[in-house]
């Protein structure tokens, strides 16, 4: 019978070569260990390990070197050890006590861990702030102190002082500019100014005059927010925003009322587009999109079309302004169909002298000239970024310890974690808050009277409620300590303030995404750090990150996890008088592999939470396999041991019943290349991407068009959004 794992790789990689792997040659030897181990302990009196007694189906004892170990507590001889038990406070766990514990042989048989050979690269850098004020700018007196004091500002970001005085001028742009710094108000200052002086007052009912859309709900919160704040001496002016999550019937009364600046995400402007009378761009003076690069990465580039075509086919007159961190392919061809003779600000290049530009900009689109430019990123100076190498089966104790070290040993530490699904969000955030945070308070850590309360989780992924989504990113951003686990969801635009440190336990799809990740913090001059946490099997990451010119330093994996002898959460215990020992490498292994214990006991305590892990796993396996072709050498299925990664899930044994229906699907696929191929990972990631900034509405449209396919069992499936060429597009002439 074929185990979990070749169903997995025979799924995925049908066809794929076999590239060379570590794992054949040590599952050979962890099995030989395993049935040593088994025989060793295996007594008729000892109970039955607990993955005997599960009835859950989806598992098979297959050994993964796992030992199992009696220990005692001091002074009570004969009474068997629980992790359970020993961490103070940990009432949500099943307190029934086991006579034995499955510990992991969390340290043998793991891969090597290779010497990073990182090459040294010379980072692009931009200068944040200039010296020049706002109050120097022709903006009415009032916009000027509105920015003063209510938004406390003094000095223009470099990228405000190219841009604002070009959109002044009344021209359209191109803005690119390093992640956090300061693009919202490039653009939005010269809106609200030449709205503000329009010579006919703007009246609510007039409707829209300026649209702009952002690739999601959060950053279209947070851009209405930036707007509303710099309307308030223009009482007549009124902002609004449509991001999907609200009921449709509420965003029509708010649009029939009128809105004159309107902030959307795309999918649920062009919803209203569709089904609103309401809706209309005659008045149209200001055309932004934010984040373009954003925007078309999650496949929105039909909605973009649609709502492009419709603003034309009533106002072909306005100023459009693209803004984007990165300048890709993708970037240029929107800034063909939406520019009108655009100026090109790139901060990072000094050689793009503004005056020369705006000469040059007069009569041609711009277009990017050389790949490095389009391939290399500009990254704050005082941010530090960091990479540790870590076996699989490591990870989760890794990570945990990381948040330990920074969260509750450290003071004023905010930290954001990225997860490449949803599922892994909740199932790291339930996982961590009834373990982690139940074990922080323990009386072991006396010294550390706070650490619990500066211990706090919280997570933002795209399956949750709007409402909820937008409370957590409010916590989230007044709190001044915090770890957030996310999904890319939180990867774009997002203005957390004071982030301390960003956290890939997923690694990025591609260089931008990872800019964008760490750009979430060091924002605005600010200090801040990154870690990325990679498996041995994919440190060539780092060099493919500095062909982009990304720089990034090793922290070894056992300095993270030597935290752990800070926390007598997870110390042994020992008989009598003996002392403890000195804190070694020793003393860490024994800390990990409690921790690590601990983990599995909760996975382990009910079969409901077993299966939760294994969807967790399934969902990690399933984004692991949507790396772009170019990545593949890096990050492949096959190079991934089932055993050891389901260790990093708390699970004792790598499962092998894992429900590989949809996988099976993409098998079907790869049988026609010719037809499937090339689209479908694109449309796989864009669709698991899009599922986190949908319009709000696509769920319900898809539950009704589910159900009347059902209704029709001939029926056709639904065309994928994302689907088919470049959309057409009707370019409209200024
Ligand atoms: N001139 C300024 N002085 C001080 N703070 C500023 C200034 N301009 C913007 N900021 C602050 O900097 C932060 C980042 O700004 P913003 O979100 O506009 O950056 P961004 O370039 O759009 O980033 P991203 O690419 O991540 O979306 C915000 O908190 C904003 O309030």
């Amino acid at each position: 019978m074929a185990t979990a794992e070749d169903l997995l790789l025979n799924v995925f990689e049908a066809r794929a070569p076999a590239p060379k792997t570590f794992f054949r040659p040590l599952r050979a030897q962890a099995k030989r260990q395993a049935e040593a181990t088994k025989r060793k302990y295996h007594t008729p009196s000892e109970a039955p390990p607990v993955k005997r007694r599960s009835k859950t189906p989806f598992f098979t004892a297959k050994k993964t070197g796992v030992t199992e170990t009696r220990r005692t507590l001091k002074g009570k001889a004969q009474k068997t050890f629980s992790p359970k038990k020993y961490l103070a406070g940990t009432s949500n766990v099943n307190q029934e006590e086991k006579p034995c514990i499955k510990s992991s042989s969390l340290f043998k048989n793991n891969p090597e861990i290779p010497e990073l050979h990182r090459p040294a690269v010379k980072q692009v850098q931009e200068k944040v702030f200039t010296s020049d004020a706002f109050h120097e700018l022709d903006l009415h007196p009032h916009l000027i102190s509105t920015i003063n004091t209510v938004l406390k500002m003094s000095s223009m970001t470099s990228v405000q002082k190219q841009s604002i005085p070009v959109l002044l001028e009344g021209r359209d742009a191109l803005v690119r500019s390093q992640t956090g710094s300061g693009k919202t108000l490039a653009y939005s200052i010269p809106m609200v100014q030449s709205l503000q002086a329009m010579a006919s007052k703007i009246q609510r009912s007039d409707g829209p005059y300026a649209l702009v859309l952002v690739p999601t709900r959060e950053l279209a919160l947070q851009s209405f927010d930036t707007v509303q704040k710099l309307l308030k001496p223009f009482t007549w002016i009124v902002p609004g925003v449509l991001m999907g999550g609200e009921k449709r019937k509420s965003e029509k009364a708010r649009l029939r009322k009128g809105i004159n600046i309107l902030i959307s995400t795309p999918g649920r402007l062009v919803d209203h587009i569709k089904s609103t009378k309401n809706i209309h761009f005659s008045r149209i003076q200001w055309l932004i999109l934010d984040e373009a690069d954003r925007i078309l990465d999650l496949g929105f580039e039909k909605d973009i079309t649609v709502i492009l075509n419709a603003v034309n086919a009533e106002c072909q007159k306005r100023q459009n302004v693209l803004l984007s961190a990165t300048l890709t392919e993708g970037v240029t061809w929107l800034a063909d169909i939406s520019l009108h003779n655009p100026v090109n600000i790139s901060v990072l290049d000094e050689s793009h002298d503004q005056s020369e530009q705006k000469d040059k900009a007069a009569h041609e689109v711009f277009h990017p000239q050389t790949s490095d430019k389009l391939d290399s990123f500009a990254i704050p100076e005082s941010l530090y970024q960091h990479v540790t190498l870590v076996p699989s089966k490591l990870r989760l104790v890794c990570l945990a310890a990381f948040i330990l070290q920074k969260c509750k040993f450290e003071k004023k530490q905010k930290m954001i974690v990225f997860f490449s699904s949803c599922e892994l969000v909740e199932f790291h955030y339930n996982l961590f808050l009834q373990t982690l945070l139940s074990s922080s308070g323990a009386p072991a850590s006396g010294h550390l009277p706070s650490a619990s309360t500066r211990l706090k989780f919280l997570r933002l992924h795209g399956n949750m409620e709007q409402e909820e989504r937008t409370a957590v990113f409010q916590e989230f951003s007044h709190s001044k300590t915090g770890v957030l686990l996310c999904t890319d969801v939180a990867a774009r635009g997002l203005d957390l303030p004071r982030v301390t440190w960003i956290v890939q336990y997923n690694a990025p799809s591609s260089p931008a995404e990872y800019i964008h990740r760490i750009g979430r913090t060091a924002r605005i001059g600010c200090h801040g750090s990154s870690l990325l946490i990679l498996a041995p099997s994919e440190a060539e990451y780092v060099n493919s990150l500095a062909s982009h010119k990304i720089n990034i330093s090793e922290i070894k994996m056992e300095d993270i996890l030597s935290v752990l002898t800070r926390d007598d959460c997870f110390k042994r215990r020992r008989w009598g008088n003996q002392k403890s020992r000195a804190v070694g490498p020793q003393e860490i292994h024994e800390r990990a592999t409690i921790l690590q214990t601990v983990f599995e006991d909760y996975v382990h305590s009910s079969e409901r939470r077993v299966s939760w892990a294994k969807k967790a796993l399934q969902s990690f396996i399933r984004a692991y396999a949507t790396y772009p072709r170019e990545m593949k050498h890096i990050f492949h299925v096959r190079s991934l041991h089932l055993g050891h990664v389901a260790k990093s899930f708390g699970l004792r044994d790598a499962p092998t019943n894992l429900n590989v229906s949809a996988m099976k699907k993409k098998k079907t696929n790869l049988k026609r290349p010719d037809l499937h191929r090339k689209t479908q990972r694109k449309h796989c990631l864009a669709e698991i991407l899009r599922s986190e900034y949908s319009s709000g509405v696509e769920a319900s449209i898809a539950k009704v068009k589910k159900q009347n396919k059902r209704g029709k069992p001939g029926s056709q499936p639904q065309q994928s959004r994302t689907a088919g060429l470049r959309p057409a597009f009707v370019m409209g002439k200024k």
